[in-house]
């Protein structure tokens, strides 16, 4: 027998990072939204641990680990241990999602293997348990698990839904070369010097996502990494002005980066906002609609 689970990506309407914390980490308060890019998890049966990767094109599957060091292993022993169960499985990944893109590909492959092999092996986890193991292996996959709009506090494994009535449409813009994480953070340090407030999540961004208007939530979207990510990939400056030449209502980074969100009205608008990119020859544009679910069984 084998389960197969869907995960989205992530893009973090709103990112407030507050000063770094003592254990590394830097406090967050940021509005998640799951938009319509997905990895298919497949686990089944097995005596040996083991990763299996394809993708869909233009997805570069390079800089993924085949091995124990990749997330959906340290998923599965996680679960295993956290049930004390000495128990093995294959875990086939086709990615969709664009890799170290700022859209948390890593953790929706974390979160889906979570949903699979609890499956697979009849553990029914009860759904707190879940996500207090997810928050273990990464800050972004709690939030993969449950998709949609979340607020996100701690350093951002602390999920509360949120409402959100919109019907969104993006322009996704991937790149070839991938940023690291940590290294988009350590930028911040040093660009932001000592004196980072508190992060809070604006007012205006839960009104805009209460009356889903495009135009509203074009306004209050906000994200503190994209200077000290633009700093380390000046350019990532030419995509940002291509999209507003496009015509994009908004356009900002995911997360850490280095891909380019675009706001659009709607479906139509998102199509001829990709196209006039495509016509300048990026080849490593989608369309996606959000919010759509987080990680959920597609076959078993
Ligand atoms: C920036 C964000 C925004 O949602 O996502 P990406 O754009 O990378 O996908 C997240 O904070 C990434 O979360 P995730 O990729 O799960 O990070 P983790 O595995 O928990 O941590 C990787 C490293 O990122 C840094 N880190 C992560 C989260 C956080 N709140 N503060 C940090 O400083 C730390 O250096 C940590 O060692
Ligand atoms: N299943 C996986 N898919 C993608 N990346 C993985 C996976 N397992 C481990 N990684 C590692 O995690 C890093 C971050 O990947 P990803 O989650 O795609 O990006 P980001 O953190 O920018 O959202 C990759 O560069 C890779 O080394």
């Amino acid at each position: 027998m084998t389960i197969t689970v869907r995960a989205a990506a992530k893009f973090n309407l709103h990112l407030g990072v507050g000063p770094v914390r003592e254990d590394g980490y830097h406090p967050l308060a940021t509005v998640y939204q799951a938009i319509g890019l997905y990895d298919d998890v497949t686990a089944g049966e097995s005596d040996a641990w083991d990763v299996e990767l394809t993708a869909e094109d233009h997805i570069a599957l390079g800089e993924i680990p085949s091995g124990d060091d990749n997330i959906v292993i340290r998923a599965g022993k996680l679960l295993a241990a956290h049930h004390g169960i000495d128990r093995a499985a294959k875990i086939a990944i086709h990615k969709g999602i664009p890799v170290a893109g700022g859209l948390a590909g890593g953790s929706a492959d974390a979160a889906a293997t979570l949903v699979a092999l609890d499956r697979l092996w009849s553990l029914e986890t009860p759904d707190e348990e879940l996500l207090s193991l997810a928050g273990q292996l990464g800050s972004d996959v709690p939030f993969a698990l449950i998709g949609a709009t979340a607020v996100g506090g701690g350093r951002g494994e602390l999920v509360e839904p949120l409402t959100d009535n919109g019907d969104w449409w993006w322009v996704v813009v991937g790149n070839e070369q991938g940023l690291s994480t940590p290294a988009v953070y350590r930028a911040f340090d040093e660009h932001a010097g000592a004196d980072v407030a508190d992060p809070e999540v604006p007012e205006r961004l839960l009104i805009a996502l209460e009356k889903g208007d495009p135009e509203l939530l074009a306004a209050a979207l906000d994200n503190d990494l994209q200077t000290p990510a633009l700093a380390l990939r000046p350019d990532l400056a030419q995509t940002f002005a291509d999209g507003e030449e496009a015509g994009a209502l908004a356009v900002q980074l995911s997360g850490s980066g280095p891909t380019v969100l675009m706001l659009c009205r709607d479906a139509p608008h998102a199509r001829e906002v990709a196209g006039a990119l495509q016509a300048k020859s990026y080849d490593r544009v989608w369309t996606a609609p959000a919010p759509v679910a987080g990680a959920h069984v597609l076959t078993y």
